[in-house]
């Protein structure tokens, strides 16, 4: 675990529009960005400096609209799923860094992190009234993992419990849709966002991609793979607390109705969202919880042809 005092300092700066950021950097090359607004991750490099995240080039860095790309946090609604603004409030607020973050028992050996926070305004509990800290840290790992853990609790003084869903809405940057595979999602049953959340089940093969897609998966592993074939590069989800997957890409279609994002954006980006929504997590009062996502990307040129995540893994 990080102490204090093998921690790499982090750097706050003056990202788009004078946004406050903070940026992480690794030893050995990689790197994030991580805005206040949002707690929302703009940017994770490998240790080449090559960008592995999606931003759309219109994305619009300004208060209320969330930034489209990156990493947004869905809290405490995932999508229209309940009375809230779509996809909750925590990806249009602004985050503060929590300098005292009460102990991580996590066994990483990352010395590059940030810890956020994020309480309820007054404003906030009209909309939603209950009282709670969300703390998220954002760490990255010696390999140029991104690890982000959200620990959530319960603070009402009313004894009332809640509950809400969430998501890690994750845009990754591909170099062609139609070349991309999904790996771990076979046969598992669906909410198609398409059809009116109506249940499905997929089929025994890879996902791939080929019109506008919209679903939420249900039940999923804890680890899935995505394949980029021209990049020779295999984007792997590892979770935990997490159990669905929402796999979303617009297609030209939508991506025309879109104000900021670009026409043929599509292409580039594929978004797979480590997610909690069929079973809202209930907190009482003084309980926690906690949703880890663990980003790698690795070369997927040894492994092609492996369909197994978890032989992709062995081979990285
Ligand atoms: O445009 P946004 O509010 O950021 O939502 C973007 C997308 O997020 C998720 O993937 C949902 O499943 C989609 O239905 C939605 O279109």
């Amino acid at each position: 675990m990080a102490t204090g005092r093998d921690r790499v300092p982090v750097e706050v700066c003056k990202g788009v529009n004078g946004l406050e950021m903070v940026v992480l950097r690794e030893a050995r090359g990689s790197s994030a960005e991580v805005y206040l607004y949002g707690g929302h991750v703009t940017s994770w490099k490998n240790d080449h400096g090559e960008e592995l995240l999606f931003l759309s080039s219109k994305a619009i860095f300004k208060p209320p609209k969330a930034i489209r790309g990156g990493i947004p946090i869905c809290f405490p609604q995932f999508s229209n799923h309940g009375s809230l603004e779509q996809h909750g409030f925590a990806r249009n607020r602004i985050w503060s860094i929590d300098n005292d973050p009460p102990p991580f028992p996590t066994n990483s050996s990352s010395r590059a992190f940030i810890d956020l926070i994020l309480r309820p305004t007054e404003d906030d509990m009209k909309i939603w009234p209950h009282s709670f800290e969300f703390r998220l840290r954002v760490a990255l790992g010696p390999g140029g993992d991104l690890m982000l853990t959200s620990r959530i609790r319960n603070t009402n003084s009313d004894g009332k419990p809640f509950s809400f869903t969430f998501a890690y809405h994750t845009y990754f940057s591909v170099s062609d849709i139609c070349e991309v595979r999904v790996e771990g999602l076979e046969t598992l049953d669906y909410l198609d966002n398409l059809q009116n959340k109506e249940r499905f089940t997929e089929q025994g093969d890879a996902i791939t991609f080929e019109a506008e897609i919209d679903k939420i998966y249900l039940s999923t592993p804890t680890k899935i793979a995505i394949l980029d074939h021209e990049k020779k590069r295999t984007f792997v989800l590892r979770k935990d607390g997490l159990p669905d997957a929402v796999v979303w890409n617009p297609w030209d279609k939508k991506a025309k109705t879109m104000a900021d994002f670009g026409d043929e954006e599509y292409k580039h980006m594929l978004c797979v969202e480590a997610a909690a929504i069929e079973k809202p997590v209930t907190l009482k009062p003084g309980e926690e919880w906690r949703g880890r996502l663990e980003l790698s990307a690795v070369p997927s040129s040894y492994c092609s042809g492996q369909l197994d995540p978890q032989k992709v893994l062995q081979c990285s």
